[in-house]
């Protein structure tokens, strides 16, 4: 029974196309029927295109394929004979006034092949490692692929030179010369099928190739093939697949170089992506201009400034966009840079060109060279500090200037005070200057009366008139609350002469601060103390501001509303006081303050008790009088303790005489200062004295003087009243000297009206004395207060206060202050008597 071999056959004349009975025919369907006939198999032939063949042939639904090139990728799916049924080469053929002349002429060209041919997989590498821009397009047949050129929807067919040969001219095609991938055709089979039906064509193939006379070549002839293709020279047909190679390797060289460039390409148009993004992104205005100041580049943000893109920028210069003042200041740097060489940093302040916006920038420039070092451009980054500037500005405003009155504050005035005192002293002969201080008399008052709000009106009017009235050169600060401080710079040369020009300004300041101010529509009038020094030699400026301080408070000690020039012995006043403060300090830890004791008299008892004086029995300066310390003490608050002190002890001694029938009737009474009585502990240190003491609080009498009562009345008034009802007693010291009205007194709880010494000193000589000393003693008389006279020093002017009506006295005439011993003893001795 004879073999059914089914054959592939698809339409790729004059190789192979079935014949009009279907039977395979061209020159490999001749060959493989002889075979066929000389092995007695029956050939079946099933007609496909080449892609559906292939695919029939995978599925082993045909046996055998003719006309297959070998490629190592073919050869993992098909088996093949040895010996090649065939040579070929493939050729292009083109449109008419189409030209292929190389493989690059393949660009913007559309190829058409046929589909899943070895001409789509060769030209589609090529296309591809040559980087050209061809449309490949596939066709089902070789036929279909000339048609689709000659229509016009295609400009080359890729095709094998049998087919295209035959055929080209019938579809007015051109040949091109090009010559391409030379390939060994065969049957095939299924890989691991039919291996017998290519052994069988393998040995026919090697017997009729080697015979020129054989079937093979005749077939050959009949199809018109000019020379025998297997007798091409094996050397040429190698020389061909060489130069295909070598085709092929140049293609992958210049593919390699184009890949190249692309990724440099890529990597520079990275890097200035990278770089467009950074500079545009920068809080600065970068740009490049060059040496025609015309600019080259702008970043988007400079863009923004200019109002513009940045390539509408480029070739333009700045008055496009800024003023003419702006542009000539920027023009003179740009120039610098250009010029010089020099890298510069400047601070420029640009107006746009309308003038609307104005900005400050810190500029940074520097010259851009060329390889020969020759400067082509300028590249500038200008920060914007507009802002930053601004608050410099505002930190200098509050760092230097009172929030309140614009005017300069302490920090500035000391800065220029020691500007102009370092001036000073480096030249001599320059004008000389002052400084005045200003304090508002009473403005407390103000404050508590109108409130705070109206106080800084006031505060600001002040400024302002004093502001009209100084020369320039002149710098007015306030250092807080209602003080201010006026430098005067360039008085005179002469000491005199500037000293006559402050005075003057210091008196009209006077003057101008006594003139109404309108505070909330109506006229309030005060005054001010004004301190003045001149510059002296070797002083600073602290010291100049401490003295002027001190200037003023002597015109504040000398009335007020007035000036006071800075002199020495204010100084040196302050120096004792400030070294007596700190030797009261020692004092007290050292317990070198003691109490005397000055006995005070009635007419028919004798002594009656004593007032109690405070002494410093100083290790060096000896006693110390207490009119020296108290004061200071007053003023530093140690009277506090000191006062404590002498309440305590006062107490104590009552409590010790208490136990004496001699003594047990003596009173003491004790100097109370005026930060005692009006501390909050008054009452309980008084009442703890007592207590602890065990004193009889009706021996204890208090004295005040009138002007600690007139403060803080009430409290005052109720303190006293605490007091009286524990018993205490209360006695109005330096009476006559103060202001007490009768209805003021009338209100108080004394018992006891001290008369001044001054009014007994001169009461035998002075009408006016003697007349106040009678009104007191009627004074008491009606309020039912004892009256005690003080600074008694002789027998005619007790004499006449006795004749006057007065019963107490103390003075030197019955004694003298005395430590506690010699007044004991002395009493005793006076009692005797
Ligand atoms: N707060 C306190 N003040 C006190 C205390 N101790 C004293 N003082 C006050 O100090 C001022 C000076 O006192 P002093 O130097 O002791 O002078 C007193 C007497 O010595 C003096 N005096 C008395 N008799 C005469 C006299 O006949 N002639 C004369 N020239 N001076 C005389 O008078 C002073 C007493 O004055 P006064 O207190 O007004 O009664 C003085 O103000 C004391 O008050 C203390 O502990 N605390």
């Amino acid at each position: 029974e004879s073999r059914v071999v089914v054959v592939g056959v698809y339409p790729n004349a004059p190789k192979v196309f079935a014949a009009e009975d279907g039977s395979p025919t061209g020159i490999l369907g001749e060959l493989l029927l002889t075979i066929a006939e000389q092995e007695q198999w029956r050939v079946k032939a099933v007609q496909c295109d080449w892609a559906y063949c292939m695919q029939l042939l995978q599925a082993g639904e045909i046996d055998l394929l003719p006309d297959v090139a070998y490629t190592p990728q073919r050869s993992l799916q098909m088996d093949f004979h040895q010996t090649p049924s065939l040579t070929s080469w493939s050729q292009f053929y083109t449109a008419p006034g189409v030209q292929v002349q190389a493989m690059t002429d393949l660009a913007d060209k559309r190829v058409v092949i046929m589909h899943d041919s070895v001409q789509q997989h060769y030209l589609q590498r090529v296309i591809n490692q040559a980087g050209l821009n061809t449309e490949l397009l596939a066709a089902k047949s070789l036929a279909e692929a000339f048609a689709m050129v000659a229509a016009g929807s295609a400009d080359v067919v890729a095709a094998n030179h049998y087919f295209g040969a035959a055929h080209f001219s019938q579809f007015h095609l051109r040949q091109s010369p090009l010559m391409f991938e030379p390939v060994q055709l065969f049957y095939a089979t299924k890989a691991g099928r039919n291996r017998d039906l290519l052994d069988s064509i393998e040995s026919y193939l090697g017997r009729w190739q080697s015979n020129v006379d054989s079937p093979y070549y005749q077939i050959l002839q009949r199809w018109g093939s000019a020379a025998p293709e297997t007798l091409i020279p094996k050397n040429v047909w190698w020389m061909l697949a060489m130069l295909s190679a070598l085709l092929m390797l140049a293609l992958s060289g210049a593919w390699w170089l184009k890949r190249q460039v692309a990724e440099k390409t890529r990597h520079l148009k990275a890097s200035e992506n990278r770089l467009n993004t950074i500079l545009n992104s920068v809080d600065a205005h970068i740009y490049i201009k060059n040496s025609r100041l015309r600019y080259e580049y702008i970043n988007r943000k400079a863009a923004d400034l200019f109002g513009c893109e940045p390539e509408q920028a480029v070739g333009r210069r700045d008055d496009a966009f800024f003023d003419a003042a702006t542009c000539a200041n920027l023009q003179q740097n740009d120039l610098k840079v250009l010029q010089q060489g020099v890298r510069l940093v400047e601070e420029e302040n640009n107006r746009s060109l309308d003038g609307s916006q104005k900005h400050t920038y810190l500029s940074v420039k520097l010259p851009l060279r060329d390889e020969a070092g020759n400067i082509y451009a300028l590249c500038g980054i200008s920060t914007d500090i507009t802002e930053h500037k601004q608050q410099q500005q505002e930190i200098h405003q509050l760092a230097f200037y009172d929030a309140l009155t614009g005017l300069a504050n302490r920090r500035m005035l000391l800065d220029r005070l020691q500007h102009a005192v370092a001036l000073r002293e480096r030249q001599t002969d320059l004008a000389q200057g002052a400084l005045l201080f200003i304090d508002l008399d009473h403005f407390k008052d103000l404050n508590d009366t109108l409130g705070h709000a109206m106080g800084d009106q006031l505060l600001k009017q002040v400024a302002q008139r004093l502001q009209n009235h100084l020369r320039k050169v002149d710098t007015l600060a306030r250092l807080g609350g209602d003080e201010f401080v006026v430098l005067l710079t360039d008085l005179h040369p002469d000491q005199d002469v500037a000293s006559q020009k402050a005075g003057l300004i210091a008196t009209k300041v006077v003057q101008l601060l006594a003139e109404p101010f309108m505070l909330q529509d109506r006229n309030y009038t005060l005054s001010a103390s004004v301190g003045v020094v001149l510059f002296a030699d070797g002083c600073n400026s602290y010291e100049l501001l401490q003295r002027a301080d001190l200037a003023m408070y002597d015109a504040k000690g000398h009335g007020r509303n007035g000036m006071r020039f800075f002199n020495q012995q204010m100084q040196a006043d302050i120096s004792a006081r400030a070294e007596l403060a700190a030797g009261l300090r020692q004092a007290i830890l050292n317990n070198e303050l003691l109490l005397h004791f000055q006995p005070q008299l009635e007419r028919e008892k004798g002594i009656v008790g004593a007032e109690v004086l405070l002494r410093w029995q100083h290790p060096e300066q000896g006693m110390i009088s207490p009119a020296r310390f108290i004061p200071v003490a007053e003023s530093t608050g140690q009277i506090l303790q000191i006062g404590h002190w002498v309440l305590e002890q006062s107490c104590l001694q009552l409590a010790e005489w208490a136990r004496f029938p001699d003594t047990t009737h003596w009173y003491l009474a004790v100097n109370i200062s005026a930060r005692q009585l009006h501390s909050t502990n008054f009452v309980a240190d008084v009442t703890r004295a007592l207590q602890q003491s065990g004193a009889a609080p009706d021996k204890l009498v208090l004295e005040l003087t009138e002007s600690q009562l007139l403060q803080d009345v009430d409290t005052v008034i109720a303190k006293m009243q605490q007091l009286t009802n524990l018993g205490v007693r209360f006695s109005l010291d330096d009476f006559g000297t103060g202001y007490s009205s009768l209805s003021y007194l009338k209100l108080l709880p004394l018992q006891q009206l001290k008369i001044d010494h001054s009014f007994v000193r001169d009461l035998l000589t002075d009408p006016n004395d003697k007349a106040i000393v009678k009104t007191i003693m009627a004074l008491g008389q009606s309020l039912e207060l004892a009256v005690i006279a003080e600074g008694v020093e002789s027998e005619a002017q007790y004499r006449k206060l006795l004749q006057l009506g007065c019963k107490q006295f103390q003075g030197y005439f019955f004694g003298k202050p005395q430590p506690l011993e010699s007044f004991v003893l002395s009493a005793k001795v006076q009692s005797s008597i």
